[in-house]
């Protein structure tokens, strides 16, 4: 997936109007936003075709797909069936519940992103101990496309050396959550950001600052 700035917009606002309002004030920034539960669940599924439609958008779901086989399946299929380009799902699962996903994105042509570790605290007392493994296990199920944080610069340093400099990786945790922009992209193929942008009195400057920052 190209990524305009490599900087992906999480769109976590749950209105709709407010959501497309900082849209239209970012402008032609990005081209990739990241719609997750808090707007689907106010708004529905039809988000994605609205942002596609209204703004020409990637739209990537982080849906954090945990669930078995079958229903991972039945997830990402109306995930894609409503026009998804990407779709992030959870490793710790196992293999078989995150095949289930990738058949369904290789179905449809669209990516699927493995989350391994997690940006916040929370994430070292279990996520942390066997992200490598998600990681690996991603490299043998051919796996192109990663989450991982930009809290924990190390933590995304080895992740990167386990898939590979030809995997894509998004990291989230900029911003907010302490993780620096420029310095996540030394690892990372885009960065997620979401609050430091809709959050602010100025989505559109905040932006620009942001991709400033990273050049
Ligand atoms: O480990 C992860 C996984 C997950 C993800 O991207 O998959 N996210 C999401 O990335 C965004 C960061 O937002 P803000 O903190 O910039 O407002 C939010 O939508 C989070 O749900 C993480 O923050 N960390």
């Amino acid at each position: 997936m190209k990524i305009k700035n490599n900087l992906i917009l999480a769109m976590d606002i749950m209105e709709l109007q407010k959501a497309e309002k900082v849209c239209e004030t970012i402008g032609n920034q990005i081209d990739t936003i990241k719609i997750g539960y808090p707007l689907t669940l106010a708004e529905g599924i039809k988000t994605i075709k609205i942002f596609k439609e209204n703004y020409n958008y990637q739209i990537i779901c982080d849906y954090k797909v945990a669930d078995i086989p079958a229903t991972n399946s039945k997830i990402a299929e109306q995930t894609f069936k409503n026009g998804a380009d990407g779709i992030i799902t959870h490793g710790f699962v196992g293999e078989d519940s995150v095949k289930a996903c990738q058949d369904k994105a290789d179905e449809y042509n669209k990516d699927l992103f493995l989350l391994t570790e997690m940006s916040h605290p929370g994430a070292k007392r279990f996520l942390q101990k066997d992200a490598d493994e998600i990681a690996k296990m991603g490299v043998e199920m051919g796996i192109k496309n990663y989450v991982a944080p930009a809290t924990r610069i190390n933590r995304l340093k080895e992740i990167r050396e386990i898939v590979g400099k030809d995997s894509f990786i998004i990291s989230p945790g900029v911003g907010k959550q302490g993780g620096e922009a420029k310095k996540t992209l030394e690892y990372a193929n885009a960065i997620i950001v979401g609050r430091s942008i809709y959050e602010s009195e100025n989505p559109k400057k905040a932006t620009e600052d942001i991709i400033k920052s990273t050049k």
